[in-house]
This record gives C-alpha cells, sequence and structure tokens, in this order.
C-alpha cells in the first residue's frame, strides 16, 4: 500500500545546489583513476568530433563528381567521390575506435570507482551507532544502496558519456550549420530542437500512463486471483454483487487511464506529422529558396539537413539524460548521507582485558529516537568480579536497554557506567571486546557450524573450537552430522533447532572467553532434554565471568549471587532470593504473580 512516506519518497529527485555539491564529493572516489578517465574523456571527444565530420563528408559526396576533375585545386580533393567514400570510412573507422576505447576506459574507471564506493559504504554501515539502525529498516537500506549504485553504475558508464557527446554535438554542430547558412541555421534553431524536446516530453508522458495503466491491470488482476481463490467465502457471504462491483471500479480506471493514454498518443502522432516533419520541410523548403539563388550548393544542403537531425536528436535526447543525471545526483545525495552520518569512534590498537567490576552511577537514559520518555531513571548498582546478577521486571521496564547500555550501543544521557572502576568514555571497543551475548533468538550466520563457533575468536584453532564446542554441549549434536564441523547452516545448509543455535553461541562465548557475560535467557520453552543441556552449559560458562542474565527461568533467578528488580526504568529492589522474599516487597508480589522476568513461569515456587 503505498502510504504518504513511500510517495514522498517516490517524488522525482529535484536538483538543487545542495544535493549537486554533496554529490560533487563522489569525484573523491574518482581521483585515483583520474588518468584512466581522462584519457576516456579525450577518446570521447575524439569519437564525437569525428562522428561530426560525417554530415559535412556526405554533402562532399552528393557534391563530388564520379571522374577525375579537371578543375580540381583541392589537396584532398574533396570533389572526387571515391576520396570522399574513403575518407568517410576512415571516419567510422577512427569513430569506431574511439568508441571502443572510451567504453572500456569508462568502464574501468567506473568499475573501479564504485567497488570502492560499494566497500566504504558496507565498511562506514557496519561502523555506525546502533541508533542509526533503529531509525531505517535494514531491508529498505539495502535495496537503497544496492538500487543508488545500480543508478551510479548506469550514469558513469553510459549517461555522463552520452550527455557529454550530445554536447559537444549541439555546440560543434551549430557552429558547422553557421558555416553552411546564417539565415538557414537561425530558421532550423528556431523550430527543430523545440519540436525535438517537446517531442520527448509527449513521449515520456506517454511511456508513463503505459506504466500506471500496467499497475492498474496488475491490481485488477489481484481482485480475480484473491475472489477466485476464497470463492466460498464470497459465495457464503453472498458477496458475487460486491465482488463485482470491486472489479468494475479497478476495470474503470484501467479503462480511462488508457484512454487518457490514447488521447496523448494521438496528438503525439498528429504533432509530429505537423509540426516535427512540418519543420523539417519548412527547413528544406527554405534551403531550396536559397539554393535557387546560389547561396547553397545541393550537397551543402544535405550536409545542413544531416546536421540539423543530429543537433535535433541531441536537443531531444539531453532533455532525457539530464533526468537520469538529476536521478544520479539524487542517489549519490543518499549514499553522501550514510557516509556523513557519525560512525562508532574507532577501535584502539591495544585492549584492555577487563576483570569484571561494574557500576552504575545514577544512570538515566532515554533512547535518541523517543527522547521524551526516561527508559533508565537514575539506575544505581555495584557489582564484583564473577558475580551472577539476574534481572527480572515486567515487559518494557528497561531490562534489555540496561544490557544495551553495558555493550556500549548508546551511552547515558546521565550519569556513569565505570567498569573495572574505570570509565573508558568512546572507547567502546575497548569495553565490548571484554563482553559476550548470548542473545534470547539465536541467530547463525550462512556458513559452517565451524565458523559460526570461530565467530567468537577468528584466530582459534580447531582443536579450541572442538574444546569450546564440547563445553557448550554441542559437540555431541556436531559429530552426528555426516559433515561434523564443516556442516553448513542456514538457508541453504541444515536447519538446527533453538536449542542447538543456543549452544553455538554459548560455544561462541566461551571461545572468546569474556570477563563480562550477557545473556538474554530465552522464553520459548525448550523440550526438558535440551533445557537441561542449555541450562549445564551455561552454568560452565558463567563460572568466573560477571554475568547479566535478563531471566526467565526460575532455577537462574533463585541461584544468582544478586538479583534486580527493575520496574519503570528503576531499581526497586535489589539482593538475593531470599532477602527479597524475605522483605515481602515487589519481588515477592511478583513472584506470586509468576510473572518474574516479565512471562509466567511454567513451575511455580513452593
Ligand atoms: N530502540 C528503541 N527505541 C525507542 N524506544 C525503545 C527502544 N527499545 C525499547 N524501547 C522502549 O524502552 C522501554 C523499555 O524497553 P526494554 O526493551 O528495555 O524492556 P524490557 O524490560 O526488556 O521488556 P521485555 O521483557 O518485553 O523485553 C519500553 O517502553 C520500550 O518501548
Amino acid at each position: 500500500m503505498p502510504t504518504k512516506k513511500r510517495q514522498k519518497k517516490e517524488k522525482r529527485p529535484k536538483l538543487s545546489w545542495k544535493a549537486v555539491k554533496r554529490a560533487a564529493k563522489l569525484f573523491k572516489y574518482l581521483r585515483p583513476y583520474r588518468v584512466t578517465f581522462i584519457i576516456g574523456m579525450i577518446f570521447l571527444l575524439g569519437s564525437s568530433l569525428t562522428g561530426l565530420l560525417f554530415p559535412g563528408l556526405m554533402g562532399k559526396l552528393v557534391d563530388a563528381q564520379g571522374t577525375e576533375s579537371p578543375e580540381s585545386e583541392s589537396l584532398l580533393q574533396l570533389d572526387n567521390i571515391n576520396v570522399v567514400a574513403a575518407m568517410l570510412f576512415g571516419v567510422f573507422l577512427v569513430q569506431a575506435v574511439f568508441s571502443f576505447f572510451r567504453i572500456i576506459l569508462f568502464s574501468r574507471v567506473t568499475e573501479n570507482m564504485l567497488a570502492d564506493l560499494r566497500q566504504s559504504t558496507y565498511n562506514h554501515i557496519i561502523r555506525l551507532p546502533i541508533d542509526f539502525f533503529n531509525r531505517n529498516r535494514v531491508g529498505e537500506l539495502n535495496s537503497r544502496i544496492s538500487a543508488d549504485i545500480s543508478v551510479l553504475q548506469e550514469t558513469f558508464t553510459t549517461t555522463l558519456a552520452e550527455f557529454i557527446r550530445q554536447i559537444i554535438v549541439i555546440v560543434a554542430g551549430i557552429v558547422f550549420l553557421t558555416f553552411y547558412s546564417v539565415k538557414l541555421s537561425l530558421l532550423m534553431l528556431a523550430t527543430l530542437p523545440v519540436f525535438m524536446v517537446i517531442a520527448v516530453l509527449f513521449g515520456k508522458k506517454v511511456r508513463k500512463l503505459s506504466k500506471e495503466a500496467q499497475d492498474l491491470v496488475g491490481k485488477s488482476n489481484v481482485i480475480v486471483e484473491e475472489t477466485l481463490s476464497a470463492i466460498q467465502s464470497v459465495k457464503a457471504y453472498v458477496n458475487e454483487w460486491f465482488e463485482s462491483s470491486r472489479y468494475k471500479t479497478a476495470t474503470d480506471s484501467v479503462k480511462s487511464v488508457a484512454l487518457k493514454n490514447a488521447t496523448w498518443r494521438a496528438s503525439f502522432a498528429s504533432f509530429i506529422i505537423l509540426c516535427l516533419f512540418g519543420s523539417i520541410v519548412l527547413v528544406v523548403w527554405y534551403g531550396v529558396l536559397l539554393r535557387e539563388a546560389g547561396e547553397i550548393t545541393t550537397g551543402d544542403l544535405f550536409s545542413f539537413i544531416l546536421y540539423s537531425v543530429f543537433v535535433g536528436a541531441s536537443f531531444g535526447g539531453i532533455a532525457d539524460l539530464f533526468s537520469q543525471i538529476a536521478k544520479a545526483v539524487g542517489a549519490t545525495e543518499r549514499l553522501m548521507e550514510i557516509l556523513d552520518t557519525e560512525s562508532e569512534a574507532e577501535a584502539k590498537e591495544t585492549q584492555v582485558k577487563l576483570k569484571g567490576k561494574v557500576n552504575f552511577k545514577d544512570v538515566s537514559f532515554s533512547y535518541p529516537t523517543r527522547p521524551d520518555i526516561k527508559v533508565l531513571n537514575e539506575v544505581n548498582f555495584q557489582v564484583e568480579p564473577g558475580e551472577n546478577i539476574a534481572i527480572v521486571g515486567a515487559s518494557g521496564a528497561g531490562k534489555s536497554t540496561l544490557t544495551q547500555l553495558l555493550l556500549q550501543f548508546f551511552q547515558p544521557d546521565q550519569g556513569k557506567i565505570l567498569f573495572d572502576g574505570e570509565n573508558f568514555g568512546d572507547d567502546i571497543h575497548s569495553v565490548r571486546s571484554n563482553m559476550a551475548l548470548v542473545p534470547q533468538e539465536v541467530l547463525l550466520f550462512g556458513g559452517t557450524i565451524k565458523e559460526n563457533i570461530a565467530y567468537g575468536n577468528i584466530h582459534a584453532t580447531e582443536e579450541e573450537i572442538i574444546a569450546a564446542a564440547k563445553s557448550a554441549n554441542a559437540w555431541d549434536f556436531i559429530q552426528k552430522f555426516s559433515d561434523g564441523l564443516d556442516t553448513v547452516v542456514g538457508e541453504r545448509g541444515i536447519q538446527l533447532s533453538g536449542g542447538q543455535r543456543q549452544r553455538i553461541a554459548i560455544a561462541r562465548a566461551i571461545l572468546k572467553d569474556p570477563s563480562i557475560l550477557i545473556l538474554d535467557e530465552a522464553t520459548s520453552a525448550l523440550d526438558s532434554e535440551s533445557e537441561s543441556l542449555v541450562q549445564d552449559a551455561l552454568e560452565r560458562l558463567m563460572k568466573g565471568r560477571t554475568s547479566f542474565v535478563i531471566a526467565h527461568r526460575l532455577a537462574t533467578i533463585v541461584n544468582a549471587d544478586k538479583i534486580l528488580v527493575i520496574e519503570d526504568g528503576k531499581i526497586v529492589e535489589s539482593g538475593t532470593h531470599q532477602e527479597l522474599i524475605a522483605k515481602g516487597g515487589r519481588y515477592q508480589s511478583l513472584h506470586n504473580l509468576q510473572d518474574i522476568g516479565s512471562r509466567s513461569i511454567a513451575d511455580p515456587i513452593s
């Protein structure tokens, strides 16, 4: 359904000075290949100019004589038919060679430049803060980038060269025209280019309406499809009449657009016959009058008409090319907008090994997309290295947000988060390199199991990977696959169960050997065997590490060194299970509701 927003996005790009200035940054990517580009330009200039010799020589061919003319004094003997024909072939040959190299060179520049642009856009995007991904839908971003880059590809390989060629043809063509006859040139320029541009605009309108009609036909087919596939419902509700009228509305709109298109096409045809051909006849008619008056020869008139066609066609073509260039400027601007978004600070060369002490000091936070809502409100707590913290609270209380701040995806608006008593400022990579995350829903990359585990430490040896898999209770099921560690997972490979994926994620975390662990417990129930394997692996992983668990399992909560109870972004209670139950406060009522960790717990607490 086209929303207002989408319609806005699809609006034709407009060329503004700001957009052009931003798009000009693209030339940074052209720089390394400028020499090739300049040579390509020389070839382009050469092929365009030699192309312009064609109408002139054709005129000479018309005026030339078949036999040797005794009065010929010209060095090039342009009045000899054989010489002129040979020269014409020479022109084609030069033009063919120039065009060949022009295309090769321009393609080389474009492909190199676009590869660089793709790479730096990708490099930049994955370094952008999480906030950027909250604001932009990933699928949209992806298709936008690939669409924008293909617009640029088209522009740099063809459109730009065509545009320059047309400009050369127009400028040089007009100069040549005036050599033949100034009077005739003025008449031609007053009519032909104007009509050519109008013809192009006409053509565009017709194309647009045809597309519109096609879309409407598509929409009406959807109605047929829907009705036929749900024919039982249609009949059961006696809605045949309703469906017929729905289809009629759709076919009526197809008809009205098609008729509108017919009117445009009819006008277009009359326009071509009357104006465009009329203007050619007018120029030829005037030309013939001038020839009668001895101002121009037949051959020159012939050349003149050919030049006129060249110039007129270029005028017509340039309107279309201009709109394509505007589109490319728009595409570049959007890419530059992404490239101009500030990325996260660069990773430092050496990264500290943390012990795992964590302090939250008066931390308040709102998401940048919703600055008016305080998601965390003056949160204070301290965790000693190796402690096991369960975070509990109702849905929307701020549990995940707290872990996002721990992971340095966002910085607090107020207060500080200290690791081993230190504020790491923008050295977020040092902090992250000491952390591992086991998310609720584990998504594996589309490679092998080995690659997926090694993601925790890409330099790990096979032995280390196997040890991690064993420790994560994953080795048994991995071994059962015929390809073992080399089994491909994901879309084109084996689909792993939720519990198996979790154990892979645990093995990955073990390999990273972090001092701080963030776990978002799965809420979907695993079968009891899988559950106990995961639990056992997790316990092994958590040993000796500071761990924050968004807890949904009773066992995790009861065994935690400290439970943080969050409500509306505030820590309302903290302590061990026994302490909090004894206190008889918020935790106890959550507990009685069996709603700890925001979802009901299967086994009731006795
Ligand atoms: N990316 C975001 N942008 C804006 N607001 C967000 C974002 N993520 C979460 N919120 C809001 O922040 C508040 C806390 O959300 P959070 O995800 O931390 O809750 P939670 O306790 O983890 O909930 P649940 O148990 O349902 O996962 C909610 O009101 C939520 O709407």
